[in-house]
């Protein structure tokens, strides 16, 4: 059998980021950056006033207080967007809101809330100090600063800061388009009634869900049931349309395992028996004109989305222009322990506490591959090395975090 971390390594080596498009800003969300953004501007753009108040001479209201205001003539407003040159001269006050240019001479803002509002003549009541509530051109960013550097994700931090410097079109890696394409003559959608002997699909819609939480665009391409035709149609379909297929089913060694015959005249492909609990059926190679990878997973719903978290997440990361990402990032107390298979690596459905102490993992329920109940109940997966059959109270193991369900 090959170990998890060699069928990763082999899934991964024929992987490269999908080759860059320019795209409208709104549509970067989720995609990296394959080139640097430079700023055109200085941002802010110009000195403007943080504050709705009364550009002053920061002098002249020094002595200002409740008891002494300092009354000003006030010349006239300056409302955010004005653009013409504005002079404060000496013993005078301008109106200025939020984000308005500041006018030459003035050097501080007082707010409203420190004077009487007046619109002709203004009370002051307390100082300002010179430079106070003035936010300074090009304190963020400098004109010529690159402000996104090529491998970034855009999320909608980056986003603002984009659309903030004036840039409309960005050159990214596109998010990966995956086809989900579940398998058996058994699968019936949801919503569908069930005759004797069939179960609802549920691997087509766990894994189109999965994949969009992993930040790519999914399709579910429809039920393959277990002739060859259908399997050669709907797999060289979306082959051409998807940067990334998924199956789930017939790969294992049943005499109705139609998609691993298909694929061994279609592709080249590469079906192994990985240590691993569950998922220990895997195929992965490429198929279609244009190489496009695909991942056969087991047909059992647990492991077709465990398999996903462990193989297909990552291959997924590597197609987008994102770094190789290690998921475990600490460890955990084990509080109830549990069996696990000898010469395996089982991925164990968990719960995760995060106490005082530190956190703790105890199993949800049962192991087995078809039990998508405890499944749904668990928030991580705990990591159970090969050599360990069984895991007690007191062990320290490392996990992955699920998205939460709560
Ligand atoms: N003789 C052997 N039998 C099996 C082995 C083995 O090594 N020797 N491995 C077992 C393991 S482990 C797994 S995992 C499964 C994987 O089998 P397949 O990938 O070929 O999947 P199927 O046989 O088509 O289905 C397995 C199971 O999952 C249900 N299923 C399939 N697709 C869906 C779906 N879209 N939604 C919900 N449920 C689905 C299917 O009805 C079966 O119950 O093989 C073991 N057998
Ligand atoms: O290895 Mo299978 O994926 O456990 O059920």
């Amino acid at each position: 059998m090959r170990s998890v971390d060699e069928h990763l390594s082999a899934c991964l080596s024929v992987l490269t980021p999908l080759p860059a498009v320019e795209v409208p800003l709104p549509e970067a969300l989720g995609c990296v950056l394959a080139r640097d953004v430079v700023s055109a501007i200085d941002m802010p753009r110009f000195d403007n006033s943080s504050m709705d108040g009364y550009a002053v001479h920061a002098d002249e209201v020094a002595s200002a207080t409740e008891g002494t205001p300092v009354t000003l003539p006030v010349l006239g407003d300056i409302p955010a967007g004005r653009g013409d040159a504005l002079d404060l001269p000496p013993g005078a006050t301008l109106r200025i809101m939020t984000g308005a240019p500041m006018p030459a001479g003035a050097d501080s803002v007082v707010q409203v809330e420190w004077t009487d509002g007046g619109t002709e003549r203004v009370r002051i009541v307390r100082a300002s100090r010179p430079g106070q509530n003035i936010r300074r051109a090009g304190e963020d960013v400098r004109s010529g600063e690159t402000v996104l550097r090529a491998g970034t994700r855009m999320t909608a931090r980056q986003i603002t800061l984009a659309a903030s410097v004036g840039v409309d079109r960005l050159t990214v890696h596109p998010r990966p388009r995956v086809t989900v394409l579940p398998s058996g003559s058994e699968l019936v959608p949801p919503g569908k009634p069930l005759e004797p002997g069939q179960i609802h699909d549920s691997n087509g819609y766990g894994l189109v869900a999965a994949v969009t939480a992993a930040g790519a665009d999914a399709v579910h391409g429809g039920i393959m049931t277990d002739t060859p035709h259908d399997v050669t149609a709907a797999l060289e379909r979306a082959a051409a349309q998807s940067d990334l297929v998924i199956t789930t089913g017939g790969v294992s060694a049943g005499a109705y395992d139609t998609v691993k015959a298909v694929l061994r005249e279609l592709g080249t492909m590469e079906f192994v028996q990985v240590a691993m609990q569950p998922g220990k059926p895997q195929g992965f190679g490429t198929i279609g004109p244009r190489g496009t990878p695909l991942f056969t997973l087991p047909g059992n719903p647990v492991s077709a989305l465990l398999s996903f978290e462990v193989f297909v997440v990552p291959a997924l990361r590597r197609l987008a222009g994102l770094p190789d990402r290690d998921r475990v990032t600490a460890t955990a107390t084990v509080v109830e322990g549990w069996r696990s298979p000898a010469g395996r690596r089982q991925f164990a459905r968990c719960l995760l506490n995060v106490t005082a102490g530190g956190p703790t993992v105890k199993p949800v329920g049962g192991q087995g591959s078809h039990l998508v109940a405890d499944l749904a109940g668990a928030n991580c997966l705990v990591i159970v090395p090969e050599e360990v059959t069984q895991v007690s109270e007191g062990d320290e193991l490392p996990y992955i975090v699920l998205e939460s369900g709560s």
